[in-house]
């Protein structure tokens, strides 16, 4: 059976697959110190305590912070007895091609994200994803990753302000009464999320323009569905488009072997 893992900043994702179902996911926070034998032994308890009793024979792994690659390598090896597929390195080959400039790297995510869109809708899209930054990628008419926009994620827009400014707390965000607050924590909130709102509003707006072509616009990441619920930002929102990515490129990668 299948491991996909994607790492992002902030959260580890881990997903069994059988085919195309999904048999259980589990998230643990990012730590890059953390060895093999520790995710197997977190990875191993959750399995038994949800009685998931299967061979894990095959991995697949996006990780956008590089250093944790070594340690999925090492369980994959380790306890699984497989070499992993990790995207965007060589072995692992992407169903759409990547028109950017020379020498860039694209984050895996962002390449994750585009295979699963585009399996799901076909071509002239728009990703966001709301993660600890938030990303739009462009997807072309015939699914190229053709460039994109990278954003401050909603949370860490609300940390910088409490980092940097003595007199502000640590606040979460949520969709505020008003856009006038009358307390701070009001204030902040409605900096953000309206900030937020028009952030990704304009941004669609001017990449369509761009464009010259209609695109849909594809949601995912915790927090998408806090905005849709106050506008109509996006055509869809997906929780699982990242997993869902792993498994299109997991696919294709059988496909060519
Ligand atoms: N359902 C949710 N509700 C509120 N916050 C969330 C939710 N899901 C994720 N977050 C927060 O959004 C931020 C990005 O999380 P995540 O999407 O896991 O990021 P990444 O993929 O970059 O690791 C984090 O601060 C996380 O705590
Ligand atoms: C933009 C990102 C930090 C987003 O990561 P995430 O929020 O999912 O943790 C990641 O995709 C990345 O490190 N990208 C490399 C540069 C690029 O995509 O152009
Ligand atoms: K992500």
């Amino acid at each position: 059976m299948l491991l996909a893992i994607d790492c992002g900043n902030t959260n580890t994702v881990f997903s069994i697959w059988n085919g195309t179902q999904a048999i259980a996911t589990w998230r643990t926070s990012t730590e890059w110190q953390r060895t093999a034998d520790q995710y197997y032994v977190w990875l191993s308890s959750l399995m038994a305590f949800q009685k998931i009793d299967v061979v894990i024979d095959e991995v697949i792994v996006s990780s956008t912070v590089p250093r944790v690659v070594f340690n999925l390598r090492v369980l994959s090896d380790r306890y699984f007895n497989c070499r992993p597929l990790v995207v965007g390195k060589a072995g692992c080959a992407l169903p759409q091609e990547s028109r950017v400039d020379i020498g860039t790297t694209v984050g895996p995510d962002r390449l994750v994200n585009t295979a699963g869109a585009y399996d799901r809708h076909g071509g002239d899209l728009i990703v966001v994803d709301f993660g600890t930054a938030t990303t739009f990628d462009v997807v072309a008419s015939d699914g190229a990753y053709v460039g994109g926009v990278i954003a401050p994620g909603v949370n860490l827009s609300l940390e910088a302000l409490h980092n940097a400014a003595a007199a502000l707390p640590h606040v979460d965000i949520s969709k505020p009464q008003s856009v006038v607050g009358t307390n701070t924590v009001a204030c902040m909130q409605s900096g953000v999320f309206w900030g937020y709102i028009g952030l990704v509003r304009e941004i669609c707006a001017r990449i369509k323009a761009e464009r010259g072509v209609p695109m849909k616009v594809i949601a995912t990441g915790g927090l998408a569905p806090l905005f849709q619920q106050s506008e109509a930002l996006f055509d869809a929102f997906e929780e699982d488009l990242t997993m869902h990515g792993l498994i299109v490129i997991h696919r294709y990668n059988k496909e060519i072997a």
